[in-house]
């Protein structure tokens, strides 16, 4: 029989109750639960509500610090791409971190379209997809790489309904080393990421850099334009990088279907990239600008102002 009492606590079974206080914040609920740990919906004295994330100490695979480090890091950017960094503590069983709160993520935005089943329509998509890049190049910019680019990962801003957001930073890895140079692959690096919109790279098992991110970024553009990727229903990463693959030579026809010619040219450009490189972002901003005007397209209102 099991004994009950030596159960250790996991993420999963691991959750903090409204009412409960952390610090000086009452739980007022959960937010969501990710792989590292759960969110919860919180508040302070002044009754101004935050987000708090949770990870247990004893946990694995930790992101919780990393992330509390790329949440400073992009402060002095001055960036309004990123929600704001609170304080981080810990307690005898979870380290924490209190944030800025913000809306719906992309995914529940097209996902919910009653407008466009299941995507976003063109104009719109185009425009959220332009603020996505411009919160990967800020990133970039802080000398993170994200490594886990996903429509789930950008939310809108609470403030603003019409500006997106990126969370979600504990996969960051850092992409210079202490002396500011570009850090070198390592020879071997195990599969991390969503498979979904995982580079053709982290399917190889090769180490990730920017483009990669870009590449995972054009991949989460082109879902919420179409609603559907080829590989959306596809398991195994071996199947999955067959069909990135072939996207891009017999496939091509089926993956930009109904997308303006100009995300051809921005995969083009992608793939032409090497590990080291920085990536133009001028260059994808200009073709997603050409795609508007190609096809006259407006960026606003956005659809979640006409559902409303
Ligand atoms: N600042 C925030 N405001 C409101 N909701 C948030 C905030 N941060 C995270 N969430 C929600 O909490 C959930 C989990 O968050 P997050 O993705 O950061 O966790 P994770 O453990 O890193 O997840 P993943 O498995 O995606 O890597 C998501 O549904 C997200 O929308």
């Amino acid at each position: 029989m099991a004994d009950l009492g030596r159960i250790s606590e996991t993420q999963e079974n691991f959750s903090l109750q409204e009412g409960e206080t952390v610090s000086k914040y009452r739980i007022e609920g959960l937010l969501g639960c990710g792989s590292y740990g759960k969110v919860y919906k919180v508040s302070d004295a002044a009754n101004t509500f935050y987000a708090l994330k949770t990870e247990l100490r004893n946990t694995k695979v930790k992101g919780l610090k990393m992330e509390v480090v790329v949440l400073r890091d992009v402060r002095n950017l001055e960036s309004d791409r990123f929600c704001e960094l609170i304080t981080c503590g810990r307690t005898k069983k979870f380290n924490y971190l209190v944030m800025s709160l913000v809306g719906k993520t992309i995914d529940d935005l097209r996902v919910n379209n009653t407008k466009s089943n299941r995507k976003l329509t063109l104009g719109c998509g185009i425009s959220v997809g332009m603020q996505c890049l411009e919160a990967v190049h800020s990133l970039h910019n802080a000398l993170y790489i994200n490594r886990d680019i996903k429509p789930a990962n950008f939310c809108l801003s609470l403030q603003d309904h019409r500006r997106i957001l990126m969370i979600d930073f504990g996969m960051c890895r850092k992409f210079v080393d202490s002396d500011g140079n570009l850090r070198q692959p390592r020879w071997s690096v195990g599969f991390r990421g969503t498979l979904r919109y995982a580079a053709l790279s982290t399917h190889y098992g090769k180490e990730n850099c920017r483009k990669d991110d870009i590449e995972s970024w054009l991949y989460v553009l082109i879902e919420s334009l179409v609603g559907r990727l080829p590989w959306s229903d596809s398991d195994g990463l071996t199947f999955v990088s067959f069909q990135k693959q072939t996207a891009r030579t017999s496939g091509l026809r089926e993956l930009f279907s109904g997308v303006p010619k100009e995300l051809i040219h921005a995969l083009f450009y992608i793939d032409s990239l090497q590990f080291y490189d920085e990536p133009d972002y001028s260059i994808l901003r200009g073709l997603l600008r050409e795609a508007l005007t190609q096809n006259n397209l407006e960026e606003h209102p956005y659809d979640w102002e006409l559902n409303k």
